[in-house]
């Protein structure tokens, strides 16, 4: 068992969850899209480590500093392009976001690249699919001609009668997105987020269903016979979960709180959801409002907000 121990932010009010996370997202997409400044910067000044919380962030990229560190932007934007890399689960966490990202200014949805945690195999159009959800209630809703838009990555619909092929379909997208299967072992997404489902189950990954849950090499898995919701689905996998620079759970409403119990106090039950957590202990924040901490004893953080950042890029 991991001593490392989670971030956990409570909310009295789920809207305090929503604004919260956004501005999370918005943090963690300025450091992602910083990083290569900050690499510059830290390289000249035998700074720090890259990635993860950053003080360095304000300080290079606040308003009162941008003109100063505008050159080394330029010349490292034009060796390649940051992007951030963002995973998306379904659930209720569409909604989170929709009522916090969507009246945020500082969103670069055009540095954007979303992919999705997992996908329940059902037409774009039904309610059940993650991607269509996430169409209706965010990305259509985007102001692209003043944001630009996302690149969005989501399963092929044509293939949602073979959960193998589309596994297989949707791991192709994801290597090509991530520089090749050979010169990187796993993908690193900037930021996951994660639902937690009553049963534990995260993405796509159920209790009990053992074969994924162990998953070493795929980074994409078939799941077929889901014991809720639409049973055939796709999910990416536990490794590339926990590779991932920020692991986030939002997770809201007294129906969770025994789940979240059972997480924080008995790891060894080995949830999926605790899995991850204890697989990227460090890097691991929950999101979550007072309600599904009921009778639940963990140490309480408040969330604190990130002061304004304006980020400029060479192309805008
Ligand atoms: O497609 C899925 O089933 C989701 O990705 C799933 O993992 C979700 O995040 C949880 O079930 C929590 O959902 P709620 O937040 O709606 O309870």
């Amino acid at each position: 068992m991991t001593t490392t121990v989670p971030k956990i932010f409570a909310f009295h009010e789920f809207s305090g969850v929503a604004e919260a996370v956004a501005d999370y997202v918005v943090h963690a997409q300025n450091v992602a899209l910083t990083e290569k400044v900050k690499e510059r910067k830290q390289s000249t000044s035998n700074g720090a480590n890259g990635h993860g919380e950053s003080k360095e962030l304000g300080r290079v990229n606040s308003t009162k500093s941008v003109s100063s560190s505008r050159d080394s932007t330029k010349k490292i934007n034009r060796r390649k392009e940051r992007r951030f890399k963002i995973a998306l689960s379904g659930g209720s966490l569409i909604q989170v976001l929709h009522e916090g990202l969507l009246k945020r200014t500082d969103v670069h949805w055009n540095k954007w690249d979303i992919y999705f945690a997992d996908e329940r195999l059902v037409p774009f159009e039904s309610s059940e699919s993650n991607y269509g959800q996430a169409k209706r209630k965010i990305l259509d809703q985007i102001d692209t001609e003043k944001y630009g838009s996302p690149n969005v990555y989501h399963i092929d619909e044509n293939l949602i009668d073979d959960p193998q092929e589309c596994a297989d379909s949707y791991e192709k997208v994801l290597i090509k997105g991530f520089a090749g299967r050979d010169s990187v072992k796993l993908p690193m997404f900037d930021l996951f987020l994660l639902g937690c489902a009553p049963d534990g189950h995260i993405a796509s990954l159920f209790p009990n269903f053992q074969e994924n849950l162990r998953e070493k090499l795929a980074w994409v898995v078939p799941v077929v016979n889901a014991p809720s919701g639409p049973s055939t689905r796709i999910s990416l996998t536990i490794p590339v979960i926990c590779h991932s620079h920020r692991v986030t759970f939002v997770v809201e409403g007294a129906t969770k709180a025994p789940v979240i119990k059972t997480i924080m106090e008995r790891p060894e039950k080995g949830l999926p959801s605790s899995i991850v957590n204890e697989g990227a202990a460090g890097r691991v924040s929950w999101f979550v409002d007072d309600d599904a901490l009921t009778d639940v004893f963990v140490t309480k953080k408040k969330y604190k907000f990130h002061d304004p950042v304006e980020l400029h890029f060479d192309n805008e």
